[in-house]
């Protein structure tokens, strides 16, 4: 069995390639980082080293490496012959993704079982997106192609911080993890991923996990921010940081509650791993990571205004979740793009225009005029 991977930065080789090693793929990782795939085409094996309370060390071996920058046509070669196909490259990259699937499908003989695409990002519906990049290129094609594919969208969740100098291709993770999976589209012939779960409707999985973990973990990285702390374990210790990330947390657990039928209890046992996981103070994980691509977070589906709305039209509070918000505007970084794009529009946009272009709220919305304030006094 053969896995094509696309993207082996931090989850990539810590998660979604170590799963899939344990299910018996032979892996094929792609990436466009040169050093990253020299070093893995270089290396016989790369050890995952789980800290924290339960955790292990794992080896994961035979891998190849491919850059999918010089070389698609091997790209497309090795998926004619996959298995599987993941990524864990960023939502925003899926585009750059799809053409590589696409030309694999191309070549992939009409015979062979269809190619299994999932791909495992922190946004709802990634595998969607993916296949909707892929069905706009193939043209007249895609009902071709799409007969020689099955795609599911998945939930991953495990925390995988920036890794250290000099670590190598080796990854240093949390223990926890959860990989939540549609079965549906696999029509009985499941990949084989220990420790995955297949469920029939992911939405409250999905949901879940991106207004919980995700939404938490912004919330500590902005709070943390603006408090001066730089790890996140470091954000969660500060008293002010905590409660603000709780207040937050209850917000989109009552939203979940609300809206899927999650039990209170259930919701309440699920915030205390979490933020017993974002404490671990073995794990090195900064407020940076965390806190990156704010205006990817900030977006109208994302975990800050996707549950904000939804909680704002049943009436919900939504203190907390704009507390959020506000510190998110606040959030400065050296070294991501987005953060100094953002600072950009904040000084060059008026109010209005910012809430609109970085929300997607419109006025006349429930939640445009509170943030719109909270934009405004940010600039002023
Ligand atoms: N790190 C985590 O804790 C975690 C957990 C769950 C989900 N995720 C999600 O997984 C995705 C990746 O996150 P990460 O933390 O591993 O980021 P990362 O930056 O460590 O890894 C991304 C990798 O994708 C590669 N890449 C970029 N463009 C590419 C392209 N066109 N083709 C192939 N590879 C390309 C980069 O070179 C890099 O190696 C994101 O969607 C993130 O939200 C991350
Ligand atoms: O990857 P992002 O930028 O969407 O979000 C940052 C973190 O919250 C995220 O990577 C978590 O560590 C991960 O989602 C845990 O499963």
């Amino acid at each position: 069995m053969k896995a094509v991977h696309f993207g082996a930065g931090n989850i990539g080789r810590g998660f979604v390639g170590t799963l899939l090693h344990e299910g018996g793929y032979d892996l094929v990782f792609s990436d466009v980082a040169a050093p990253l795939v020299d070093a893995l085409s270089a290396a016989e094996s790369y050890t995952v080293h789980e800290v924290g309370e339960g955790g292990q060390d794992r080896v994961v071996s035979n891998f190849s490496a491919v850059n999918s920058a010089e070389d698609p046509a091997a790209v497309a070669e090795e998926i004619s012959s996959a298995d599987v196909v993941t990524t864990a490259v960023g939502p925003t990259i899926l585009k750059f993704i799809a053409p590589h699937i696409v030309a694999g499908l191309r070549l992939r003989p009409d015979q062979s079982a269809p190619l299994q695409v999932m791909a495992c990002e922190n946004a709802l519906g990634a595998t969607d997106t993916l296949r909707g990049h892929m069905q706009e290129l193939a043209g007249d094609q895609w009902p071709v192609l799409a007969a020689r594919a099955v795609f599911a969208n998945t939930a991953v969740d495990r925390i995988v911080p920036g890794q250290p100098e000099g670590a190598g291709v080796d990854v240093t993770v949390e223990p926890f993890y959860e990989w939540a999976i549609e079965s549906g589209p696999f029509a009985g012939e499941r990949p084989n991923i220990p420790g995955a779960h297949f469920v029939e409707d992911l939405g409250p999985f999905i949901e879940r996990k991106l207004f919980t973990v995700n939404t938490g973990h912004a919330t500590a990285a902005y709070l943390g921010a603006a408090a001066g702390r730089q790890k996140i374990a470091e954000a969660l210790a500060d008293d002010e940081v905590f409660a603000g990330v709780s207040a937050t947390l209850e917000e989109t657990s009552a939203l979940l509650v609300a809206k899927h039928g999650f039990e209170v209890e259930d919701m309440a046992a699920y915030r205390r791993t979490i933020l017993e996981r974002f404490r671990n103070p073995e794990l090195p994980d900064t407020v940076q990571r965390v806190g990156r691509q704010p205006l990817r977070k900030l977006s109208r589906h994302e975990r800050l205004i996707g549950p904000a709305v939804e909680a704002a039209e049943r009436g919900l509070s939504v203190d907390g979740l704009l507390s959020t918000v506000e510190a998110a505007l606040a959030f400065s970084s050296d070294e991501d793009e987005q953060t100094q794009q953002m600072q950009k529009m904040l000084r060059e946009l008026d109010a209005a225009a910012f809430t609109t272009e970085v929300t997607g709220l419109q006025p006349g919305d429930p939640l445009f005029d509170r943030v719109q304030q909270i934009v405004a006094a940010r600039q002023s």
